[in-house]
């Protein structure tokens, strides 16, 4: 694999940037095997991104969007990832793509993750497009540092789909796709922006030991190119 660091002036020209870069790869997906399908990260970084991508010019209806992580909470929640992917990304052009949620209303976080994986079986074998985020303790997707399940969640032979994880950092129990899962997307993306974000990037570039920050899995041994997109 190569990591490629893109660096850029400020959020705006890197959101512009990045929005028409996964554009391209989901109008390549399409013009190739008919279909595109791509899990997006929450958090607060991939808002600009979203509205940028909204608005592109390609064959929404053909693309299926999920979530590479998701807290166990329901979709009118503040916190949930699947809200702000409603209000910054399923609008305008893309209204008209398809999405699938990891949250399902049930008793438990374990059934919710079997309904997801049932769900999503059929798309993300590979994704086309994956975009990741990084919390600054070194976490990607809901694989933080600490978690419950964090072993599984990133061992190279976790089955693909979707599993629960409890951790400090965490919050909310969470719904995360696993490593496999994501690892080998055609168009692998980690979006960070901040001097902060930047020093955490180095840190974990610096260290081998996944467990202290489990972006090292992506970085070290994602059998798909990493292309990081950053401002500060
Ligand atoms: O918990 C989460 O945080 C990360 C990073 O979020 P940010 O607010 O620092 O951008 C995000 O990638 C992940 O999807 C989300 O669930």
């Amino acid at each position: 694999m190569v990591v490629r660091l893109h660096s850029f002036s400020d959020t705006q020209v890197l959101a512009t940037r990045l929005a028409s870069d996964v554009a391209q790869h989901l109008a390549d997906a399409i013009s190739a095997r008919g279909m595109a399908s791509m899990a997006v990260s929450g958090g607060s970084t991939p808002k600009r991104l979203f509205e940028m991508l909204s608005v592109a010019e390609i064959d929404w209806s053909k693309v299926t969007i999920t979530l590479v992580d998701e807290r166990f909470v329901a979709a009118d929640n503040p916190r949930s990832n699947h809200l702000l992917v409603a209000t910054h990304l399923l609008q305008n052009k893309a209204a008209a793509a398809t999405f699938l949620p990891l949250y399902h209303d049930v008793a438990s976080a374990l059934q919710a993750a079997a309904i997801a994986t049932e769900k999503t079986e059929d798309i993300g074998n590979p994704f086309d497009v994956v975009i990741l985020g990084m919390g600054t303790d070194g976490h990607t997707a809901s694989f933080f540092p600490g978690g419950n399940h964090l072993a599984r969640a990133i061992a190279p032979d976790a089955p693909r789909g979707v599993m629960t994880m409890e951790a400090d950092g965490a919050g909310e129990e969470r719904l995360t796709f696993t490593y496999p899962s994501l690892a080998d997307a055609r168009f692998l993306v980690l979006h960070i922006e901040g001097d902060g974000k930047r020093a955490v990037l180095e840190q974990a570039e610096a260290g081998t030991d996944e467990t202290e920050m489990p972006i090292r899995a992506m970085l070290n041994r994602a059998p798909s190119d990493l292309d990081i997109y950053w401002a500060p």
